[in-house]
């Protein structure tokens, strides 16, 4: 038999099944002998875990057939030998179950004749018990969706297929016939591949490792903190830097400005700062000046004398200032606080003292003010929109959030943490599909913390199925999915298996014309496969 020397060492191994041979001959693209790529090539070559790699680079000049991997009493014998028996030589199995990918044997029943470890790897199942066993039985019993190899016997040619096991798990199968020199099917060899496998090791070149890398989110979740009722989900070095640093600044009376989107944590870090801080057992106080009326926000903050203004309380109120004496004060959305308030909070800063609204008497106040802001306040000082001088007094510390499009690492183990509490609340079991968590990942996520919170929470409610797959995104996820993604940048890994997976029940909807026999087909529920198809807009 004679191959090219660029092929695959994998299909070099089709070869050898299918030819019987035990040696090919390689030739050049010009169809010029350059040498032998043998059975003791091939294992130097899986011993390399090189199945990808071409077979020139182990090709030999000669033949040692007395090295041949293949018992030479079994090629003499070959043709008394049973199919069963010559492919069950020992050496056969050594290299089979070398293999990275699943292997799984059928003879030309459908009756199974081998599976080697790395399918009992990647579907957890129990080779010993499919042995000799046929694949309706254990389609029967449910450990499979679907048998390939049934499907190959009735096609007479490779099928490739997904097929759901019994742990939920999805694979990609691909059934190979192989024939005997009289024509007929001898065995149908199924080549397994986890999709999960495949998707892990994206996550893994897309830096998204804390995914793959289970003890790293556990060293790094380990330190999750738990304060006074505060829940802190610490789910990258960088996050714990952050808490780190805020740590530090709480042991000290400094300033401290927060800034970042809304949604990142300020809020959250504040509170810590406190927490952490020897003020902890007196009050922490938030006012966010975005929120209330600008002629409200000197009221609420300064206080003001019995009847000081039309509307007012005739008993006085005391400012968040005074309540705040001793504790911590936390000044949220600070670019939002109006130029003439501004003077008045600089003099708070400066000197810790201030007057009530009607009052002539100068109270002195021991409060530590935290600010924070979504908006760049270097910006609106620019824009004369907020002063240099309290600007200058407030940021002491600056403490940036980042966004989390731009921590992509942590927002799986954010939604992970956030699923089990949710679970907990709701007395829930539900969990997503990984391709439900790289979808998410790709979402940019404007609301930040807050919005993942939220989404979680609302997927934990109303999802029926105990599995959250990408199909229960709200559309708004999918749509800014979608639209992020047309402009003709290069496929994910997630796109090309969506655009596989399209095809796939397009091209069998074709063929088998019903819903009910495509889901059959495919191995999966017929509602999924009618959702699919109004996703993909095709009519059934
Ligand atoms: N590291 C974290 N661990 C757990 N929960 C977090 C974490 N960071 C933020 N959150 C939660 O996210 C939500 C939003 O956080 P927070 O209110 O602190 O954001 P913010 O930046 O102050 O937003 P805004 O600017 O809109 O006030 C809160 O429920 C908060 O508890």
């Amino acid at each position: 038999m004679r191959v090219k020397k660029n092929i695959s060492v994998e299909e070099a191994i089709v070869h050898f099944n299918k030819q019987r041979a035990d040696v090919l001959e390689v030739t050049d693209e010009a169809n010029k002998f350059v040498g032998y790529f043998t059975l003791d090539s091939l294992q130097i070559a899986i011993q390399k875990g090189d199945l990808a790699g071409e077979i020139e680079n182990y090709v030999a000049n000669d033949v040692h057939l007395s090295s041949s991997i293949i018992d030479e009493d079994v090629i003499r014998n070959e043709k008394v030998m049973n199919e069963y028996e010559y492919l069950l030589n020992k050496n056969y199995l050594k290299i089979l179950n070398s293999l990275h990918d699943g292997v799984y044997i059928t003879d030309q029943h459908g009756f199974t004749v081998f599976v080697n470890r790395a399918y009992e790897r990647i579907t957890g199942l129990n080779a010993n018990e499919f042995i000799g066993v046929h694949m309706n039985e254990i389609i029967n019993k449910g450990y499979i969706s679907k048998s390939i190899s049934l499907e190959v016997i009735k096609q007479k040619k490779p099928v490739t297929m997904m097929q759901k096991i019994i742990n939920d798990r999805k694979i990609i199968v691909t059934g190979t016939p192989i024939y005997s020199s009289e024509g007929n099917i001898i065995f149908i060899i199924n080549s397994v591949r986890d999709i999960t496998e495949l998707l892990k090791l994206k996550h893994e070149l897309d830096g998204l490792h804390y995914w793959s890398n289970s003890d790293e989110v556990n060293s790094a979740l380990q330190s999750d903190i738990n304060i006074n009722e505060l829940e802190l989900y610490v789910s990258s070095p960088e996050t714990k830097k952050l808490f780190e640093l805020a740590e530090r600044v709480a042991k000290t009376d400094v300033k401290v400005l927060l800034q970042g989107e809304t949604g990142v944590g300020k809020s959250l870090i504040a509170r810590f700062i406190h927490e952490k801080s020897d003020r902890n057992k007196e009050v922490f106080l938030e006012l966010n000046c975005g929120a209330i009326p600008a002629n409200l926000i000197e009221a609420e903050l300064f206080g003001y004398e019995p009847g000081a203004f039309t509307g007012a309380s005739k008993y006085g109120k005391k400012g968040l200032l005074e309540q705040a004496d001793g504790g911590t004060l936390f000044l949220d959305e600070i670019g939002d606080l109006p130029l003439e308030l501004q003077v008045k909070l600089l003099k708070v800063v400066e000197e810790n003292r201030y007057m009530r609204i009607g009052s002539t008497v100068v109270q002195e106040v021991d409060v530590r003010i935290l600010s924070a802001s979504h908006k760049d306040l270097k910006k609106l000082v620019r824009n004369g929109k907020f002063r240099e001088d309290l600007f200058y007094r407030l940021n002491i510390v600056p403490i940036h959030v980042p966004p989390l499009r731009n921590r992509k690492q942590e927002i799986i183990p954010l939604l992970q943490r956030f699923l089990e509490r949710f679970n907990e609340k709701y007395n829930a079991n539900k969990r997503f599909t990984i391709e439900c968590l790289e979808y998410l990942t790709k979402h940019s996520w404007p609301g930040n913390i807050r919005e993942l919170i939220n989404i979680v929470e609302r997927l934990v409610v109303t999802t029926i199925e105990d599995e959250i797959t990408i199909y229960h995104l709200p559309e708004e996820y999918r749509n800014v999915f979608l639209a992020n993604n047309h402009n003709g940048e290069e496929m994910t890994l997630k796109e090309a298996v969506e655009q596989f997976e399209n095809n796939l029940i397009k091209e069998t909807l074709t063929k088998y014309k019903t819903t009910r026999k495509v889901a059959e087909a495919l191995g999966v529920s017929q509602s999924s496969i009618v959702q699919k198809l109004k996703r993909i807009n095709v009519d059934q």
